[in-house]
This record gives structure tokens, sequence and C-alpha cells, in this order.
């Protein structure tokens, strides 16, 4: 494969992109990840403006991450918390897959960041984590996990949508249902992914996660949110230090844990209950 096919897609302003259905513009570069870009982008006849997700076609690259994010936002159809798919397609001669949607606002992450004591309220952050944690449930019915959850991948609405809460980004999402609808057999040994600070403890251990560490993740979110002084392991980029970390906060640490927010002996059922 030639260096010239493996470089990432890299839209300008004023580029424009046609499908079947309809011709965009693109307005300006919203975020980028590690397998593409999202950009804004205009529809040229009606003016509306979306969100499309470009990823470099390549060889090597066995999953494409799109073509996931696609199936997944298929198979949840109109709910509330996933955006919409308004146009795909694949650009052959040009090498890339397309993904137009709902355009959402800023994530949770920089929302919180934007903050002068960069955490939300108790009542905010548990309201908000709440949708979080409804957006995780309609996604396990359809058979998949997530496995990156974070504050990053989660979005306000815009407009008259901007207290409804959105899930983002599936690209590591995994099916833990056969065709049977029932637990696929686990894997021996599993690689890392996802986010450090986020993962939960069978990330670590390598072994296979299912929907119930997707909800540990979702508490890691909601202590996130609301922790004045963050997660206690925020500051450790150390697989193993994080693990430890997390392991002596469900013991000795358990303090630590909820320090400074009340609510605590709640908020310890809740790592119980997803403990067990
Ligand atoms: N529908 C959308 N509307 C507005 N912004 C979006 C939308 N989808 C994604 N974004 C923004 O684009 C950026 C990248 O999105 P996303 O995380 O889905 O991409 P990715 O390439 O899969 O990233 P990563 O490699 O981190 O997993 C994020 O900042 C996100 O907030």
């Amino acid at each position: 494969m030639s260096n010239e096919e493996e470089e990432d897609v890299n839209f300008k302003p004023g580029v424009e992109i046609s499908s079947g259905k309809a011709n965009y513009v693109v307005s300006r570069l919203l975020g980028e990840g590690g397998f593409g870009a999202v950009y804004l982008v205009k529809d040229t006849k009606t003016n509306k403006t979306f969100a499309m997700k470009v990823e470099q076609k390549m060889e090597k690259r066995k999953h494409s991450k799109l073509k996931m994010e696609i199936a997944i936002l298929k198979l949840v159809g109109a709910g509330k918390h996933f955006t919409q798919i308004v146009d795909r397609g694949k650009k052959d001669k040009e090498g890339y897959f397309f993904l137009v949607m709902e355009l959402v606002g800023k994530s949770l992450g920089d929302l919180k960041n934007e903050r002068a004591e960069r955490v939300f309220s108790f009542g905010t952050g548990l309201g908000v984590a709440s949708q979080c944690l409804e957006a995780v449930e309609d996604l396990h019915r359809t058979g998949f996990i997530h496995r990156d959850l974070k504050p990053q991948n989660y979005a306000c609405g815009l407009d008259e949508k901007r207290h409804n809460i959105y899930i983002l980004d599936f690209g590591i999402a995994r099916k833990y249902l056969n065709t049977k609808n029932e637990l696929k057999t686990p894997r021996e040994a599993v690689g890392f992914k996802g986010t450090v600070r986020f993962a939960p403890l069978a990330c670590h251990r390598f072994t296979e996660l299912g929907p119930r560490d997707d909800c540990e993740s979702w508490f890691y979110l909601l202590l996130d949110l609301i922790l004045p002084r963050g997660l206690p392991w925020r500051k450790m980029n150390e697989k193993g230090e994080v693990l430890k970390e997390k392991e002596e906060c469900r013991k000795e640490k358990r303090d630590k844990l909820f320090y400074g927010i009340k609510h605590a002996s709640e908020l310890n059922k809740i790592l119980d209950y997803i403990d067990s």
C-alpha cells in the first residue's frame, strides 16, 4: 500500500461531498479521533447543518469503526439518546467512508471543563448521568456493549433538544449476545481497549467485558462529573497503578472515593450493586 493511500482524510472548509441524496459543503472540523474526523457540514439545498464522520478506508484495518457505528445506529433506530442517521456512503476513488448524522452540541467533558470549579452540581450531575445510563441501557438491548464510556463520549443536544443527552462513538463497541440472544462465550484473554481513567476492573485484568462493565465505567463517569477533587486516580497514567487505586477504593479507601460529596452511602450502594 502506498503512503498516499494511508494518508488521513483532511477536508478544508468549502470542500463539497456529494451522495446520491444530497450535496454537503464542509464548514469546519468538529473533532478528530483515532480513526477519522468529524466535520460540520451543510446540505447545500436545504441549508440544514449536520455532522459528517469520515473514515479513511484501509486494507490493513480489519474492522471499520464507522461501519460498526452505522450498524449500531441502525439497530437502535429512533432512540432519543442516539444521533439519527441522515446519509452515508463510500467514495471508492478517494478511499473513504462517510456518515452524515444529526448534529449535537458540546460534550459533557467540555461542558464540565468550562465551569469555574470544573465540576457539575450534585443534582445536575445526577440528572445528566441518569440519562447517560438510559442511553447505555438502550444500547445493551441491541446486544452491544460500548466499552469506552466517558464524559467526552456524551454530548448535549441543540436548541429544543439541549436537555437531551446523546451517546457517541461506537468505534470499539462489541456484540455480547449471539444470534440466539445468549451471552457469547467469553474469550480467555482480551487486549486493553478504551480509556484508562474510566476503564472497568475487568478491562485492566484483560478479561471479557459485559454490560455490567459499562455500568462500572458509567459510575466513574458519574463521579467524574460531581467530585470536586475528581477521581482519585485522575493524575495516574500507568494502567497497573490505576488498577491498584481502583481496587483500593473498593476497600480501605472508600471514603477517599466519595470525598467531599453528599449521599456517599447511596453511592456506596450503587457501587456494591454494580460490583456484585
Ligand atoms: N453528531 C455529532 N455532532 C457534533 N459533534 C460530534 C458529533 N459526533 C462526534 N462529534 C464530535 O467529534 C469529535 C470526535 O468524535 P468521535 O469521538 O465520535 O470520533 P472518533 O474518531 O471515533 O474518536 P476516538 O478516536 O476518540 O474514539 C468529538 O469531539 C465529538 O464531540
